[in-house]
Parts: structure tokens; sequence; C-alpha cells
């Protein structure tokens, strides 16, 4: 061992023996100060943490008290940033630099965040960044755990980062787990979200889609196509993954939604919430497995009178229990678990239709945990979902809570009994109007004229439903979230109807 060497050695046990958490800058790292490092860098770094997720292992990695963790915690469910708060304790109570952070970032592999600081450390270090953006490829590696990881030289012990990774010969009992990566998701969180779920091999997913065959395909969606198969005697339908955007915020944001897909809608299991039976790594591309929805989607069946052939247009009857089946899917989102699970995207291409025409809610790569309780409102540092269908208070403040899906709701309603889409360009003389404007005038004078065309006026009983109906699609579409109704009072609203559904 060199004298350098074994002045980093000392350095590194002295290091230890202190613990992570009264460790000072080293004599050896003479980079900035995390608490000095440029706003908008450390804003960049933050955004990409919280998008990924990580401040549990950066806390373990940087061994923080239970309290400081807590108060970690406590920020994230006010809507504050997690990754601010753990600089603001890691980086300004015990002054670390930009290089500890680095080569903390170095040893939890999350390599997007060291190319966001890379211009704070010495240049020596860069060789530590892998010089190829990680690619879903990564995931075709099966987890082998016995696999040690090669990350390369050591880095130098001044980090203040144990790097026992970095020692090829080290026992067990000190390494890092072996990951592999999902872009910066590590494949051994994607693997713990995907815990209860069956995972199935690659091959047998082509030979139920007869090798991808054309004729299979469902339609295509952001991620890539999605095809019909049959697996083991079950219709599946199977979303072949294909990250193929090139911006590499863009693909990150991506997997961070197959990510969620695969947390939330494993975890959550209802009659009216889209069955995810399996997924699939060990092929050419990643692949979720799901229930086979044979109606489609609510936003083909909406428009199922220009389908080719055409089909007969939803009954009044039908559009009810469709709309009864999606607000339970949303209520027992919103109250099945302590902190409401908001799905961010309730539209009805999202809808999608079994033989019987029951509704089941999918597409669940924007659920994000609301506020800890129904009522309240968080601020959110990024707008998600659909533009036409998200509420003014988040679309213009950021303002996240359970009344944002039942704003999406509200206008799912008004577009399954007007036949409307939102998005529709209106008659000449409302030009000015949008839906929701056309549904409120005339909601108070010729309230039968707003209802869709396409089916027969409904008389007494019917009728009554179907203006109930568009009233609980113009109460959930309130400009100001209080005066929305929650999701319990829209089924309360529809109990009296309960023969139609
Ligand atoms: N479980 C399913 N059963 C039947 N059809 C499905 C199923 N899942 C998706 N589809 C169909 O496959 C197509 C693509 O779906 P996907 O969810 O990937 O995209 P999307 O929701 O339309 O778009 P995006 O993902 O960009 O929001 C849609 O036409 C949808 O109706």
């Amino acid at each position: 061992m060199s004298g350098a060497e074994t002045t980093e050695a000392e350095a590194q046990a002295q290091n230890q023996a202190n613990g992570n958490r009264t460790r000072s800058r080293s004599h050896l790292d003479n980079t900035i100060a995390i608490r000095l490092m440029p706003l908008p860098v450390r804003n960049q770094v933050c955004a990409h943490l919280d998008a990924l997720d990580v401040w549990k292992q950066l806390a373990t990695a940087a061994n923080l008290y239970p309290d400081q963790v807590e108060q970690i915690n406590t920020q994230r469910q006010r809507g504050r940033s997690a990754s601010n708060e753990f600089l603001n304790i890691w980086g300004g109570q015990y002054n670390h630099t930009v290089q500890t952070l680095f080569a903390l970032f170095k040893k939890l592999k999350l390599h997007n965040a060291m190319r966001i600081i890379k211009d704070y450390v010495s240049e020596d270090l860069h060789r530590y960044i892998p010089r190829s953006v990680p690619t879903i490829s990564d995931l075709r590696a099966p987890v082998d755990p016995s696999a040690r990881v090669d990350n390369g030289p050591p880095f130098p012990s001044s980090s203040g980062v144990s790097n026992s990774n970095n020692n090829r010969t080290s026992s067990k009992a000190e390494e890092i787990p072996s990951l592999e990566s999902l872009g910066n998701i590590h494949i051994s969180t994607v693997e713990r979200a995907a815990e209860s779920l069956l995972k199935i091999d690659y091959s047998e997913l082509e030979m139920a889609t007869d090798r991808w065959c054309p004729e299979n395909r469902l339609g295509q969606g952001g991620f890539g196509d999605v095809y019909r198969g049959e697996w083991k005697q079950l219709d599946v339908a199977i979303k072949v993954m294909n990250y193929s955007n090139p911006n590499m915020d863009q693909k990150q944001v991506e997997l961070q939604q197959s990510y969620n897909e695969l947390k939330y809608l494993n975890s959550i299991r209802h009659d009216n919430i889209l069955a995810l039976y399996g997924y699939s790594i060990n092929g050419e591309k990643p692949c979720l497995v799901y229930q086979l929805m044979k109606g489609g989607s609510l936003e083909s069946r909406l428009r199922a009178h220009k389908s080719q052939p055409p089909l007969p247009a939803l009954t009044w009857h039908q559009r009810f229990s469709i709309s009864v089946g999606t607000a339970r899917g949303i209520y027992f989102l919103h109250t099945a678990r302590n902190i409401p699970l908001i799905h961010g995207d309730i539209k009805p291409a999202n809808i999608l239709l079994d033989q019987c025409l029951q509704p089941k809610i999918g597409d669940f790569g924007l659920v994000r945990e609301g506020p800890k309780s129904i009522n309240a409102v968080m601020q959110v540092k990024k707008k998600f979902g659909t533009r036409v269908y998200l509420p003014p208070e988040f679309r213009n403040s950021n303002q996240l809570s359970t009344g944002v899906d039942v704003y999406s709701y509200g206008i799912v309603l008004l577009e399954v009994f007007t036949g409307r889409q939102v998005t529709d360009r209106l008659p000449k003389n409302d030009l000015k109007q949008d839906l929701l404007v056309y549904v409120k005038q005339h909601s108070k004078h010729n309230r039968v004229e707003l209802l869709d065309k396409h089916v027969a006026t409904p008389m007494g009983e019917e009728l009554d439903m179907c203006m109930c109906a568009i009233d609980v699609g113009v109460n959930c579409t309130a400009q100001d979230p209080q005066d929305r109704l929650s999701m319990e009072d829209v089924l309360d609203r529809f109990r009296p109807f309960r023969n139609y559904y």
C-alpha cells in the first residue's frame, strides 16, 4: 500500500469510527459545500431524486438518525421536496461537500444524479459515471444475488461515504446489494413493488400472442403496443414497454410511470380496478400482463357509432351502470388506505369495459399518494395528467387533492351523458363555450336537450336518472374544489337509482 493510500485508508477508518454523522470535510476534498451548491443545480437534482422517490435509500446510506428520517418524511407529506430536506440535514448540519454527495450517489448507483452535479466535483472523479446512459436492456439481466457489481476503481475514501461495494473481496455483510438499473430506479425497488406478482417468462408471452402477430394488436399507448393473448387459458392484454423517447428526462418519467403501475395497481384489488396479473423482464422488452377487457375502452365505446362496422350506442342504463362502477373504483382509491391515492388521469380512455360492460379503471402510471386526509390539499411541484380533464386549482396552482379525480370524473360523466367530448368543437354560436359552460348554461333551462342524441330520449325514472347524472357531473366540476362533491356523495346521489346498476 502506498503512503497516500495508507493515509486515505486511515482517514476512512477514522471516518468510520466517527460515523457518517460526525464526518466533516476531508483535506482531500476541496469542493464546495452542499449548502453552497448553485440553486438551479440543487433544484434540478432534488426534482430528479424526488421523481425517483429515493429519499429513504439516501437517508439510510447517509446513516441519518430516526428523528431526522421522520423530519424528512413529515416535509414530504406536506408536499415539500424530501430530497431537499435530506440535503438540508445532511449538507447543512454536517457540512458535507458536493463531492461527498457525488460519492453517495455513486454508492446508490444514481448515475443521472451524478451527471447533474459532475461540474462541481474534481474532473478525475468523472470516470465513475458510466459513459453510456443505462438502458432498459439492463432489465434483461436476471438479478443474481450472488453476483457482485464491478464498480470500477475504488472511490477516494475522503468522500465520507463508505464504499465497501468497491471491494470485490469484501464480506457479504458489508456488501451493498447488487443492483441492476432501470434508469435510476433500481431493479430491487421494482422487484419489491412486484413481490406478489407473477414473473412471467417472455417466451410464454411470445406464444400467447402468436409471436406478436399484428392481428392481436389491440392498440398503442404512450409506452408502446398492447396485444391480446391467451396465456394459461386466460385472456390477457399484454403491454409491451417501448421506452422510445430519446429525451432522458422524459424517459425517466416513463420509467417512473411503469414503476407506479407495478407498485399501486399490484397493491389494489377491487371489482372496478383493472387486474394486473404479472410482468416479464427476461425478454426483448419488459411487459405488463393484465386482464383482457373485451369491451375495449369507454372512449372507444362512446364513439362506437363512428366505428366500422358501427356498434349500437350504449343505452342509458349501460351508461349509468358504467358511471356507478367507475365512481366506486375511485371512491375505493380515495378511501382504502390511510392516505388517499389519487389516480390523476381519470378519462374515458383509461376506463376499460369487460364483456358485460362493467368498468375497470386502468393506467396507474400517474397515481400519487395525496395529502393525509381526504379533504386536505397539498402543493406539488409538477402537474400531471390530461389537461382538459384537470381542475383549475391543479392546472394553475399545482394544488393536489382528491378533488382532482372528482373533477375529472365529473367531466367524464358529462361526456357520457351528453355524448360530446370535452375537446369537441362546439356549434358556431357556441364557439366561446367549452363543454362545461355549455352544460352549465343549458342545465338551468332545457336540460333534456343536453342528452346524447344517439339514444332515444329517456322517459320517467330513466329520465330522472339521466338528469341526476348531469347534475352530479355539474357538481363535481365546480370551479372551487370546496364546492365539489366527494366520491362518497356521488355514490349517495346515485343510490335512488340502484335498480339500474
Ligand atoms: N387490459 C386491456 N384490455 C383490453 N384493451 C386494453 C387493455 N389495456 C389497454 N388496452 C387498449 O390498448 C390501447 C392502448 O392502451 P394504453 O393503456 O397503453 O394507452 P392509452 O391509455 O390509450 O394511452 P397512454 O398510455 O398514453 O395514456 C387502448 O386502445 C386500450 O383500449
